[in-house]
């Protein structure tokens, strides 16, 4: 049944976690899904990259293509400044409603916008659905198929400007070549590349970051 194992991480930490905790839960998602079944966070390796990025951006206008259970959001969530908003968008409706049900056990509901459908859709209805005028930082983890369309789609929305940064996870495995290609290439962005392993593993993996 699709869904399954993410109800059961789910689970473990309405069982295991500190109700409140953000910290709590992420660290017991990372428990569960280094011990008992592998998931695709961003994990605690990648995790910290992301963290560090983030704060050098230190960003008022957030977006995550690709919530899963919530887990990269709760980070970024937690470093979040008080008048900062962050929208994820989650294809899944059951990653979605699983989602939804960590962030509020972690506390976080307030301070996160899910929002359950394509990023095709939702994109170019983020500045008239939700008053987005741009984007200051954006987590890609999604359909790596997608990084590179959804890249060009939010410049041709007139969602990125100047200090925008776009940072993907899994450039090197699963791989965004086509996206890794555009970004290095199209002259418009500062690309740095963060070298990790896919979460939980030692398969090689890595971050990306995109300024513009
Ligand atoms: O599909 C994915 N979306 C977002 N993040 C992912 C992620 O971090 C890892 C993987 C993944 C990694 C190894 C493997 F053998 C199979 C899948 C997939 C996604
Ligand atoms: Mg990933």
């Amino acid at each position: 049944m699709a869904g399954e194992k993410e109800h059961r991480i789910l689970e473990f930490v309405k069982q295991n976690a500190v109700s409140g905790d953000p910290q709590s839960v992420v660290d017991h998602i990372d428990k569960y899904c280094s011990q008992k079944e592998w998931a695709m966070n961003v994990g605690d390796e990648k995790g910290l990259i992301l963290d560090k990025v983030f704060k050098e951006t230190n960003p008022s206008l957030v977006l995550e293509l690709g919530t899963y259970c919530g887990y990269s959001a709760l980070r970024i969530a937690q470093l979040l400044k008080p008048s900062a908003r962050f929208f994820t968008i989650e294809i899944n409706p059951v990653n979605a409603a699983v989602a939804r049900k960590m962030i509020e056990f972690a506390g976080l509901k307030d301070k996160i916008e899910i929002l359950e459908g394509s990023t095709e859709h939702i994109i170019p209805r983020l500045r008239t659905d939700y008053g987005v005028v741009h984007v200051d930082f954006v987590f890609m983890d999604h359909f790596k198929d997608r990084y590179l369309v959804d890249t060009k789609l939010l410049e041709d929305c007139g969602l990125l400007k100047k200090g925008s940064v776009l940072l993907a996870d899994n450039v090197v495995y699963p791989g965004a070549p086509d996206f890794l290609e555009y970004v290095r290439t199209s002259g418009c962005y500062d690309c740095t590349n963060y070298p990790a392993h896919v979460e939980y593993t030692d398969q090689p993996d890595a971050l990306e970051k995109g300024c513009i």
